[in-house]
């Protein structure tokens, strides 16, 4: 595992067909942060994890990740994105997360095997090796899936929603992961709507609403006030408006064509 670097975001605005789901973003996710990602359905959550995993082009600004390539962050997507119906079994699945290291082709070597056989015992999966992705349930989805994130041993890693369809056991067996990814030095960014569990567990929030609403302390970030701005943020908002007061006169230009 390369060394943890800090990611900076400087003027983020990423979206689909230009229409901007996340404007202006400047902050910095320090190496080995544990920070929340927290903000209404619709607020941009999503689409920040994938524009600093590179999985979507930037529409503005510039996400530097010191030095690191987007390949070189691990990525967990939500849940309804995996297709589990793909004819994999568990064992292969996991063992995926050393494609980086193997490629598509390369056999595992001992090593390899024995760190895929410690990540299916570290999420308590033994014995599932050859259950089909399809025959598992939710949580042991979950499970299997965050196998795959040890395997792939990078020091930065994105959740989207980790916790969203898992009971408390597998979530506190998760959080565990997590806490001992953040004992490693490893950065640890989490979309969350559980707001206790963030305020438990993760010292640093960025509240958004398509726009930044807060990125800081926790206690600080998820008050009462900030919660409703957020919210207020993502109602009021109108596709067919000019995406905000920056972006007007560009906006205009834009729908001048
Ligand atoms: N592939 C896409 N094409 C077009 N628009 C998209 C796409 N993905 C997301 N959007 C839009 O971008 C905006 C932000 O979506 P995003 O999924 O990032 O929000 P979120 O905060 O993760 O929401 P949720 O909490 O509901 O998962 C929404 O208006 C959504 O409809």
């Amino acid at each position: 595992m390369q060394a943890a670097a800090p990611i900076r975001l400087a003027d983020v605005t990423l979206g689909y067909d230009r229409h901007p789901a996340v404007h202006h973003l400047t902050g910095l996710i320090p190496a080995g942060a544990l920070l929340a990602v927290c903000g209404p359905n619709g607020a941009g959550k999503s689409t920040l994890l994938k524009g600093i995993a590179g999985l979507i082009p930037l529409l503005g600004g510039r996400i530097d990740r010191g030095g690191l390539g987007p390949r070189d962050i691990a990525y967990l997507p939500q849940a309804m994105e995996i297709d589990r119906s793909f004819p994999i079994d568990v064992l292969d699945f996991v063992s995926l997360g050393a494609l980086r290291r193997k490629g598509l082709f390369g056999r595992l070597d001992q090593a390899e095997r024995e760190r895929v056989s410690a990540a299916l015992a570290a999420v308590r999966l033994e014995g599932f090796e050859s259950r089909g992705l399809d025959t598992l349930s939710g949580g042991q989805m979950q499970r299997a899936l965050f196998a795959r994130l040890i395997v792939e041993d990078q020091q930065a890693i994105l959740l989207d929603e980790p916790f969203g369809a898992v009971d408390e056991a597998t979530t506190e067996d998760l959080l565990h992961l997590i806490g001992h990814w953040r004992d490693e030095g490893r950065t640890v960014v989490a979309v969350l709507h559980d707001y206790e569990l963030v305020r438990r567990v993760f010292p640093q929030t960025l509240l958004i609403a398509r726009e930044p609403v807060f990125w800081g302390a926790t206690a600080e970030a998820l008050t009462s006030e900030n919660l409703a701005r957020a919210r207020g943020m993502v109602e009021a908002l109108d596709e067919a408006a000019p995406v905000c007061g920056r972006d007007s006169g560009e906006a205009r230009r834009a729908n001048a064509f």
